[in-house]
Order: C-alpha cells, then structure tokens, then sequence
C-alpha cells in the first residue's frame, strides 16, 4: 500500500492589486495561509520515461495535469531518467481560488525531490514550481506568507491567527483571465503593508469585479455574512468565499446549512504546510 502525501488548498486572506507589469501581468500583494483540506497524492515507480495518472480531475488530460507535468519538469532539470505514476484523490474544486492545481504540482516536486534524491534545495525547487505558475512556489515555500510580485516574493508570516473558516464554492467557475482584464477593474491601489493586514485591512480588491460580473459570487457573500461569520472575502480570483467562524462546531453547522447547488467546507488554517521540513534547506 503507498504513501497518501497531502496536497492541501491555500486562501487569500487579503488581495491587492497595486500596478502592472509591461507584459500585463499584474502586481499583487496577497497573504496565502495553507487550509486542512487537501488532495492526496499517491507516487508509484515506472520505467524510464513512463509518467501516467489516475483520478484526479476528469477534465483535465492526465498529460496537462500540472502534477504529471511537475514530474516531467522535475526529471529533465535534474537529467535522470526516471518514471513515475500518480495517482491523485481530488477534493479540491478546480477554478475556485483555493489553489488545488498548483497544490498538486508542488507536491508532487516536494516529493519527487525526495524519492528520487534530486537535491534541489527549497529556493530551486520553487524557481521549477514558478515555471508552471505563480501560486505553486508558496506551497513549496511551506508557511503563511506576505506575498508581492505577481506572488513569487515570500516572506513567512508566523503570526497570523490560525481561524475556523467557512468556505463555499457558488457552483461556478470565475475566469481569472477575465477579471484581470476587466476594464473596471483598479489597478492602482496604494500599497499596504504587513502591519496594516495584522491590524484587520483584509479586503480582496478583485472583490467588487467578481461579485458584479458573477452574481452567484455575491450572492455567497450576502450568505456567509448573513450566517454571522467575519471578514467575509473572495480567495484568489474567486470563485470561493469565505469567512471566519467562533470555532469548529459553529464552522461545521454553518457549512452543513448551505444550499445547493453551492458546496461548503468547515476549514482551519495551518501556518505551515503539512509537507514543510525545516531541516531542508
Ligand atoms: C490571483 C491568484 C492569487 O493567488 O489566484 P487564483 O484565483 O488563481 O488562485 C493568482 O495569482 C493567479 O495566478 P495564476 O494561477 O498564475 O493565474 P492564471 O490562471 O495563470 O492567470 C490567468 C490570466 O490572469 C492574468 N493574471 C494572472 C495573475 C496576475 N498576477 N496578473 C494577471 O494579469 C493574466 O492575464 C493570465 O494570463
Ligand atoms: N491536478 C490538477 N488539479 C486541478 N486543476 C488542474 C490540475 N492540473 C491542471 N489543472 C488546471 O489548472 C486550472 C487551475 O486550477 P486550480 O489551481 O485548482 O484553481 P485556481 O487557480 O482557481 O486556484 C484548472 O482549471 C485546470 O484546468
């Protein structure tokens, strides 16, 4: 029987959007806190060159899953010839903010890493991870962290309050693509500070944009908040939401209550990724 290794969601727990960069991409500042809910990941050895997949997401083809692809990434900068299977039990709604993709791939890296003794220090491995897109590296970084860049620029942030959350999925999917290319959108916020977000500043500010272009999205808003849960945001790009709870009893009722077709989940956060060694450098 193998190893499950955990590839656990991230939420925003602020986003802004402070400029953009010459090639469009926009420049964020963001606090990513790791969540205990998580896809696990199963790797099993096979021939040289063989990399293949089972479960994981149906809609995704097992050579575009970013978890084969990390496989892939992994092998040919370290220039061994190896093989791998993966087989993934996801829980993780796709397009929803949480991360679940970029969790699996920086899992898969964290691991291979191991199992196949490539070497690569935390700092290379997250440089690999950047290659297949700007969320996995937090995961591969492993704590909470203040985040600028389009969010490559890390920074641990021990002293964030590991809160009861709930979270709900409004049963559609927000195009990040979209929303960062709305004409409406501000692109220009004054930059915060670390201070500022400890103090209790924790707005998304792709909020307004995604609860005008998807309603469903606001609607999940008005819910949560209506459900007496605190600082209620968007993570990511959407489409989840969610807010913070008394504790876990009170999270559970409240996700338990939701309606369909919208799903929710009574969530902790955890200051450092289940996978995070610290003896690794
Ligand atoms: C906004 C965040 C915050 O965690 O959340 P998610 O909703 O994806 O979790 C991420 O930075 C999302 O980064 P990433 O996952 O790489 O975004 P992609 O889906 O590849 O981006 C799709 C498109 O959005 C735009 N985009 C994305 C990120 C960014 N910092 N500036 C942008 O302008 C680009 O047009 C890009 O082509
Ligand atoms: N293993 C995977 N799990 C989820 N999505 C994947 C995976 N591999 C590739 N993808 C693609 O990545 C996209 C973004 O996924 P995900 O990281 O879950 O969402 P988000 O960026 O909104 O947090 C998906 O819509 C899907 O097309």
């Amino acid at each position: 029987m193998s190893i499950s290794y955990p590839a656990p969601a991230k939420l925003n727990l602020m986003l802004r959007v402070v400029g953009q960069r010459p090639d469009g991409y926009h420049e964020l500042q963001t606090v990513f806190q790791f969540i205990d809910f998580a896809d696990q990941l199963q790797f099993s050895s096979r021939p040289a060159g063989q990399f293949s997949r089972s479960g994981g997401a149906a809609t995704v083809a097992e050579a575009d899953d970013l978890s084969i692809r990390a496989a892939r990434l992994l092998m040919e900068n370290a220039g061994i010839q190896e093989g791998v299977h993966i087989h993934i039990d996801k829980v993780l709604p796709l397009g929803g903010g949480i991360g679940g993709g970029s969790s699996d791939a920086a899992s898969t890296l964290i691991v291979l890493n191991r199992l196949w003794r490539t070497g690569f220090t935390r700092q290379e491995l997250m440089a690999l991870g950047t290659q297949l897109g700007a969320d996995v590296p937090v995961f591969i970084f492993g704590q909470s962290a203040w985040a600028e860049g389009i969010g490559e620029q890390l920074s641990a942030l021990a002293e964030v309050p590991e809160s009861h959350y709930v979270l709900v999925h409004p049963g559609i999917a927000v195009s990040t693509r979209e929303i960062f290319t709305a004409p409406e959108l501000t692109r220009q916020h004054p930059p915060s500070t670390i201070g500022a977000f400890l103090g209790g500043v924790m707005e998304n500010t792709l909020q307004s944009t995604v609860c005008a272009r998807y309603p469903e999205v606001e609607s999940a808003t008005q819910w949560l908040k209506s459900h007496g849960l605190r600082n209620v945001r968007l993570t990511g790009s959407g489409a989840c939401v969610f807010g913070v709870a008394e504790d876990a009893s009170s999270a559970r009722i409240i996700a338990g209550q939701v309606p369909l077709p919208w799903r929710s989940w009574a969530v902790k956060g955890c200051n450092r990724h289940p996978l995070f060694d610290p003896a690794e450098q």
